[in-house]
This record gives C-alpha cells, structure tokens and sequence, in this order.
C-alpha cells in the first residue's frame, strides 16, 4: 500500500514508514475502545483533558497527533522530490499532478491529497491482512479446496507461468473462493458506524433520523436460509447457484459497506487479494 500511495518500497517491518503508520494505527485503535462512550454520552467531550478519569481524551489527542504526522511526513516527501524533479511515479505524485495548477496547490488540495493517501494505509493495509490472513487458514483446514483450485489452475493456466489478472475470469473456483473468504470471516464483522440522514423504517421499526446504523455483517454472512452450514467454508457454494442468486448472494455486495460512504478500495482490494 505504502508503494502505491507513495512509491514507497517497504522492505521490512522495521521499515521507518511502516512503524509510523502502524503505531499510529494502534493509537487509533485504542481510542476506538474508549471514544464510543463520547459517541453515546455526548456530554463526555467537554470534559477538560487534565481532569482525572479524562485519560481517553488525551489518548484521542495523542493518536490525532500521531496520524497527523504520518500524514504529512511522506506527503512533504514527496512535495520535495517532486521539487526536485526525482519523486518516483505513485497516487500522490498522479493526484498531485492531476489538480495543481501552474504548479500550484491550494491549503485545501494539499489536504484532500494528504489524506486520501495516508487513509489507503490506514484503511487498506489491515483489512486486506486479515483476508489473506482468513484465506490462509481456510487453506490450511480444507485442503480439499487448495488441491480445486491448483486442478483449476493447471487446467487454465499450465504449469509453466504463473496466474495472472488476465486468467481470473477463466478461473471461476478461484473467484468462488475469494467470495468464501469475505463471507466466512468478513474483515469488518460490524461494518463502520452510519447516520440516518432522514426517517427510514425496517420490518415494522421506526428509525428516527439521526440515529447511528450498525451494519450487522457477520449475521448477514452467517444467513443459514442464505449460506446452508455457514461455518463451513465451502466456495461450491456458489457454484452451486444459478446467476442471479450467486450475485445477490455475492458477500462483497455488503463487506465493503453501503451507500455513498461504501468502500473505495474495494477494487484494488479484490484485485491484490
Ligand atoms: C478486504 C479489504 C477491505 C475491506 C473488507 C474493506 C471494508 C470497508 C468497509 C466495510 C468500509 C466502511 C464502508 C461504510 O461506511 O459503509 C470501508 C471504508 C473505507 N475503505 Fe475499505 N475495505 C477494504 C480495503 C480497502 C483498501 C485496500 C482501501 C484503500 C486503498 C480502503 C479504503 C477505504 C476508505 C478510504 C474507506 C472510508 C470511506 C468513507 O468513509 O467514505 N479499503 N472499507
């Protein structure tokens, strides 16, 4: 992710970048056990940070500080490479070339620039781990379905190169068994929190706007009238249904959330997956 967002080449995990965003990423993690209770008692943020009991305020705080940094260290960087004239072709130079004009960016853009690359790290890295992570153990449990697959494999792609993009479409169990991967263990079981903009009703319940919206994701991947024996990993599963079913059923119509805020990555995600 680091090479894409910044034509970073991470080669280790002591990599300076890496250990950056990672334990900014543990800081917001932590706060993310803590900060709910100002989500639910509101009252909560006008607490002062010195105050005895306030230490999730100081934590936010640190963690702010922390991503803020690990936003605008690699995105100076590259401004000075650019500069330069030996910045290396990544998202950020392309971003930065696509609005600038007369070489110039505005407070806003650099903002918007900033970010949208240091959250492909911090959205992208560990969502994706945990998928091929997930895959992984399903291999390693049903060996079954790793010997499919190579069968799959060698059938459509021989024995002499390796698969690549331009195969997927004609290896259809591959494709059922990243399906399976989101389904059996989705990388966000309860999706990221929504705001109803306006009244809305489900099966009978009113919900009043302004209400916070929790996607249950792992029930709706766990629907036994959807997925029979759902906690067995079985990619035939959609195999086994017709069209129209295997994509109203397809798990990546709802692991990558909804609506206007539904993940962006979600195609560079299934692709490097
Ligand atoms: C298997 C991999 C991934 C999964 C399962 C996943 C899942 C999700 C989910 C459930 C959301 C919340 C959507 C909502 O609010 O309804 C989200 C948001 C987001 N994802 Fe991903 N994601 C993955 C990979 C990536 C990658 C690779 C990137 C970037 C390179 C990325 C960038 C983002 C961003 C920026 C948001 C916030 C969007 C917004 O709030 O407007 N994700 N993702």
């Amino acid at each position: 992710m680091l090479q894409i967002a910044y034509a970073h080449p991470a080669s280790s995990a002591e990599d300076e970048y890496m250990a950056f965003a990672d334990r900014a990423a543990v800081a917001v993690t932590a706060i993310g056990i803590v900060s709910p209770l100002a989500d639910f008692v509101p009252i909560l943020k006008y607490i002062p940070t010195w105050m005895p009991g306030a230490g999730f305020k100081r934590q936010a705080l640190r963690a702010r500080d922390m991503w803020a940094e690990m936003t605008r260290i690699p995105y100076q960087r590259i401004c000075d490479d650019m500069a330069l004239g030996k910045a290396r072709p990544s998202f950020t130079t392309f971003m930065i070339q696509q609005v600038s004009r007369d070489g110039n960016l505005t407070d806003d853009n650099n903002h918007d620039i900033s970010n949208a690359a240091s959250v492909m790290y911090g959205a992208g890295v560990d969502t994706t781990l945990h998928t091929l992570l997930t895959l992984l153990l399903a291999l390693t449990i049903y060996p079954q379905v790793v010997d499919k697959a190579q069968a799959e494999i060698d059938k459509v792609v021989g024995t002499s190169r390796l698969p690549e993009l331009a195969d997927r479409e004609s290896l259809p169990y591959l494709g059922c068994i990243v399906q399976e991967v989101h389904r059996w263990n989705p990388a966000t079981p309860l999706g990221i929190p929504h705001r109803l903009q306006e009244n809305d009703s489900y099966n009978g319940y009113g919900l009043p706007e302004g209400s916070m919206f929790i996607t249950n994701t792992w029930a709706m991947s766990r629907d036994p009238g959807l997925y029979p024996d759902p906690e067995v990993f079985r990619p035939e599963r959609f195999e086994e249904m017709d069209a129209e079913t295997a994509s109203a059923r397809d798990p990546g119509k709802y692991t990558f959330g909804f609506g206007r805020r539904i993940c962006p990555g979600r195609y560079l995600a299934d692709t490097s997956i």
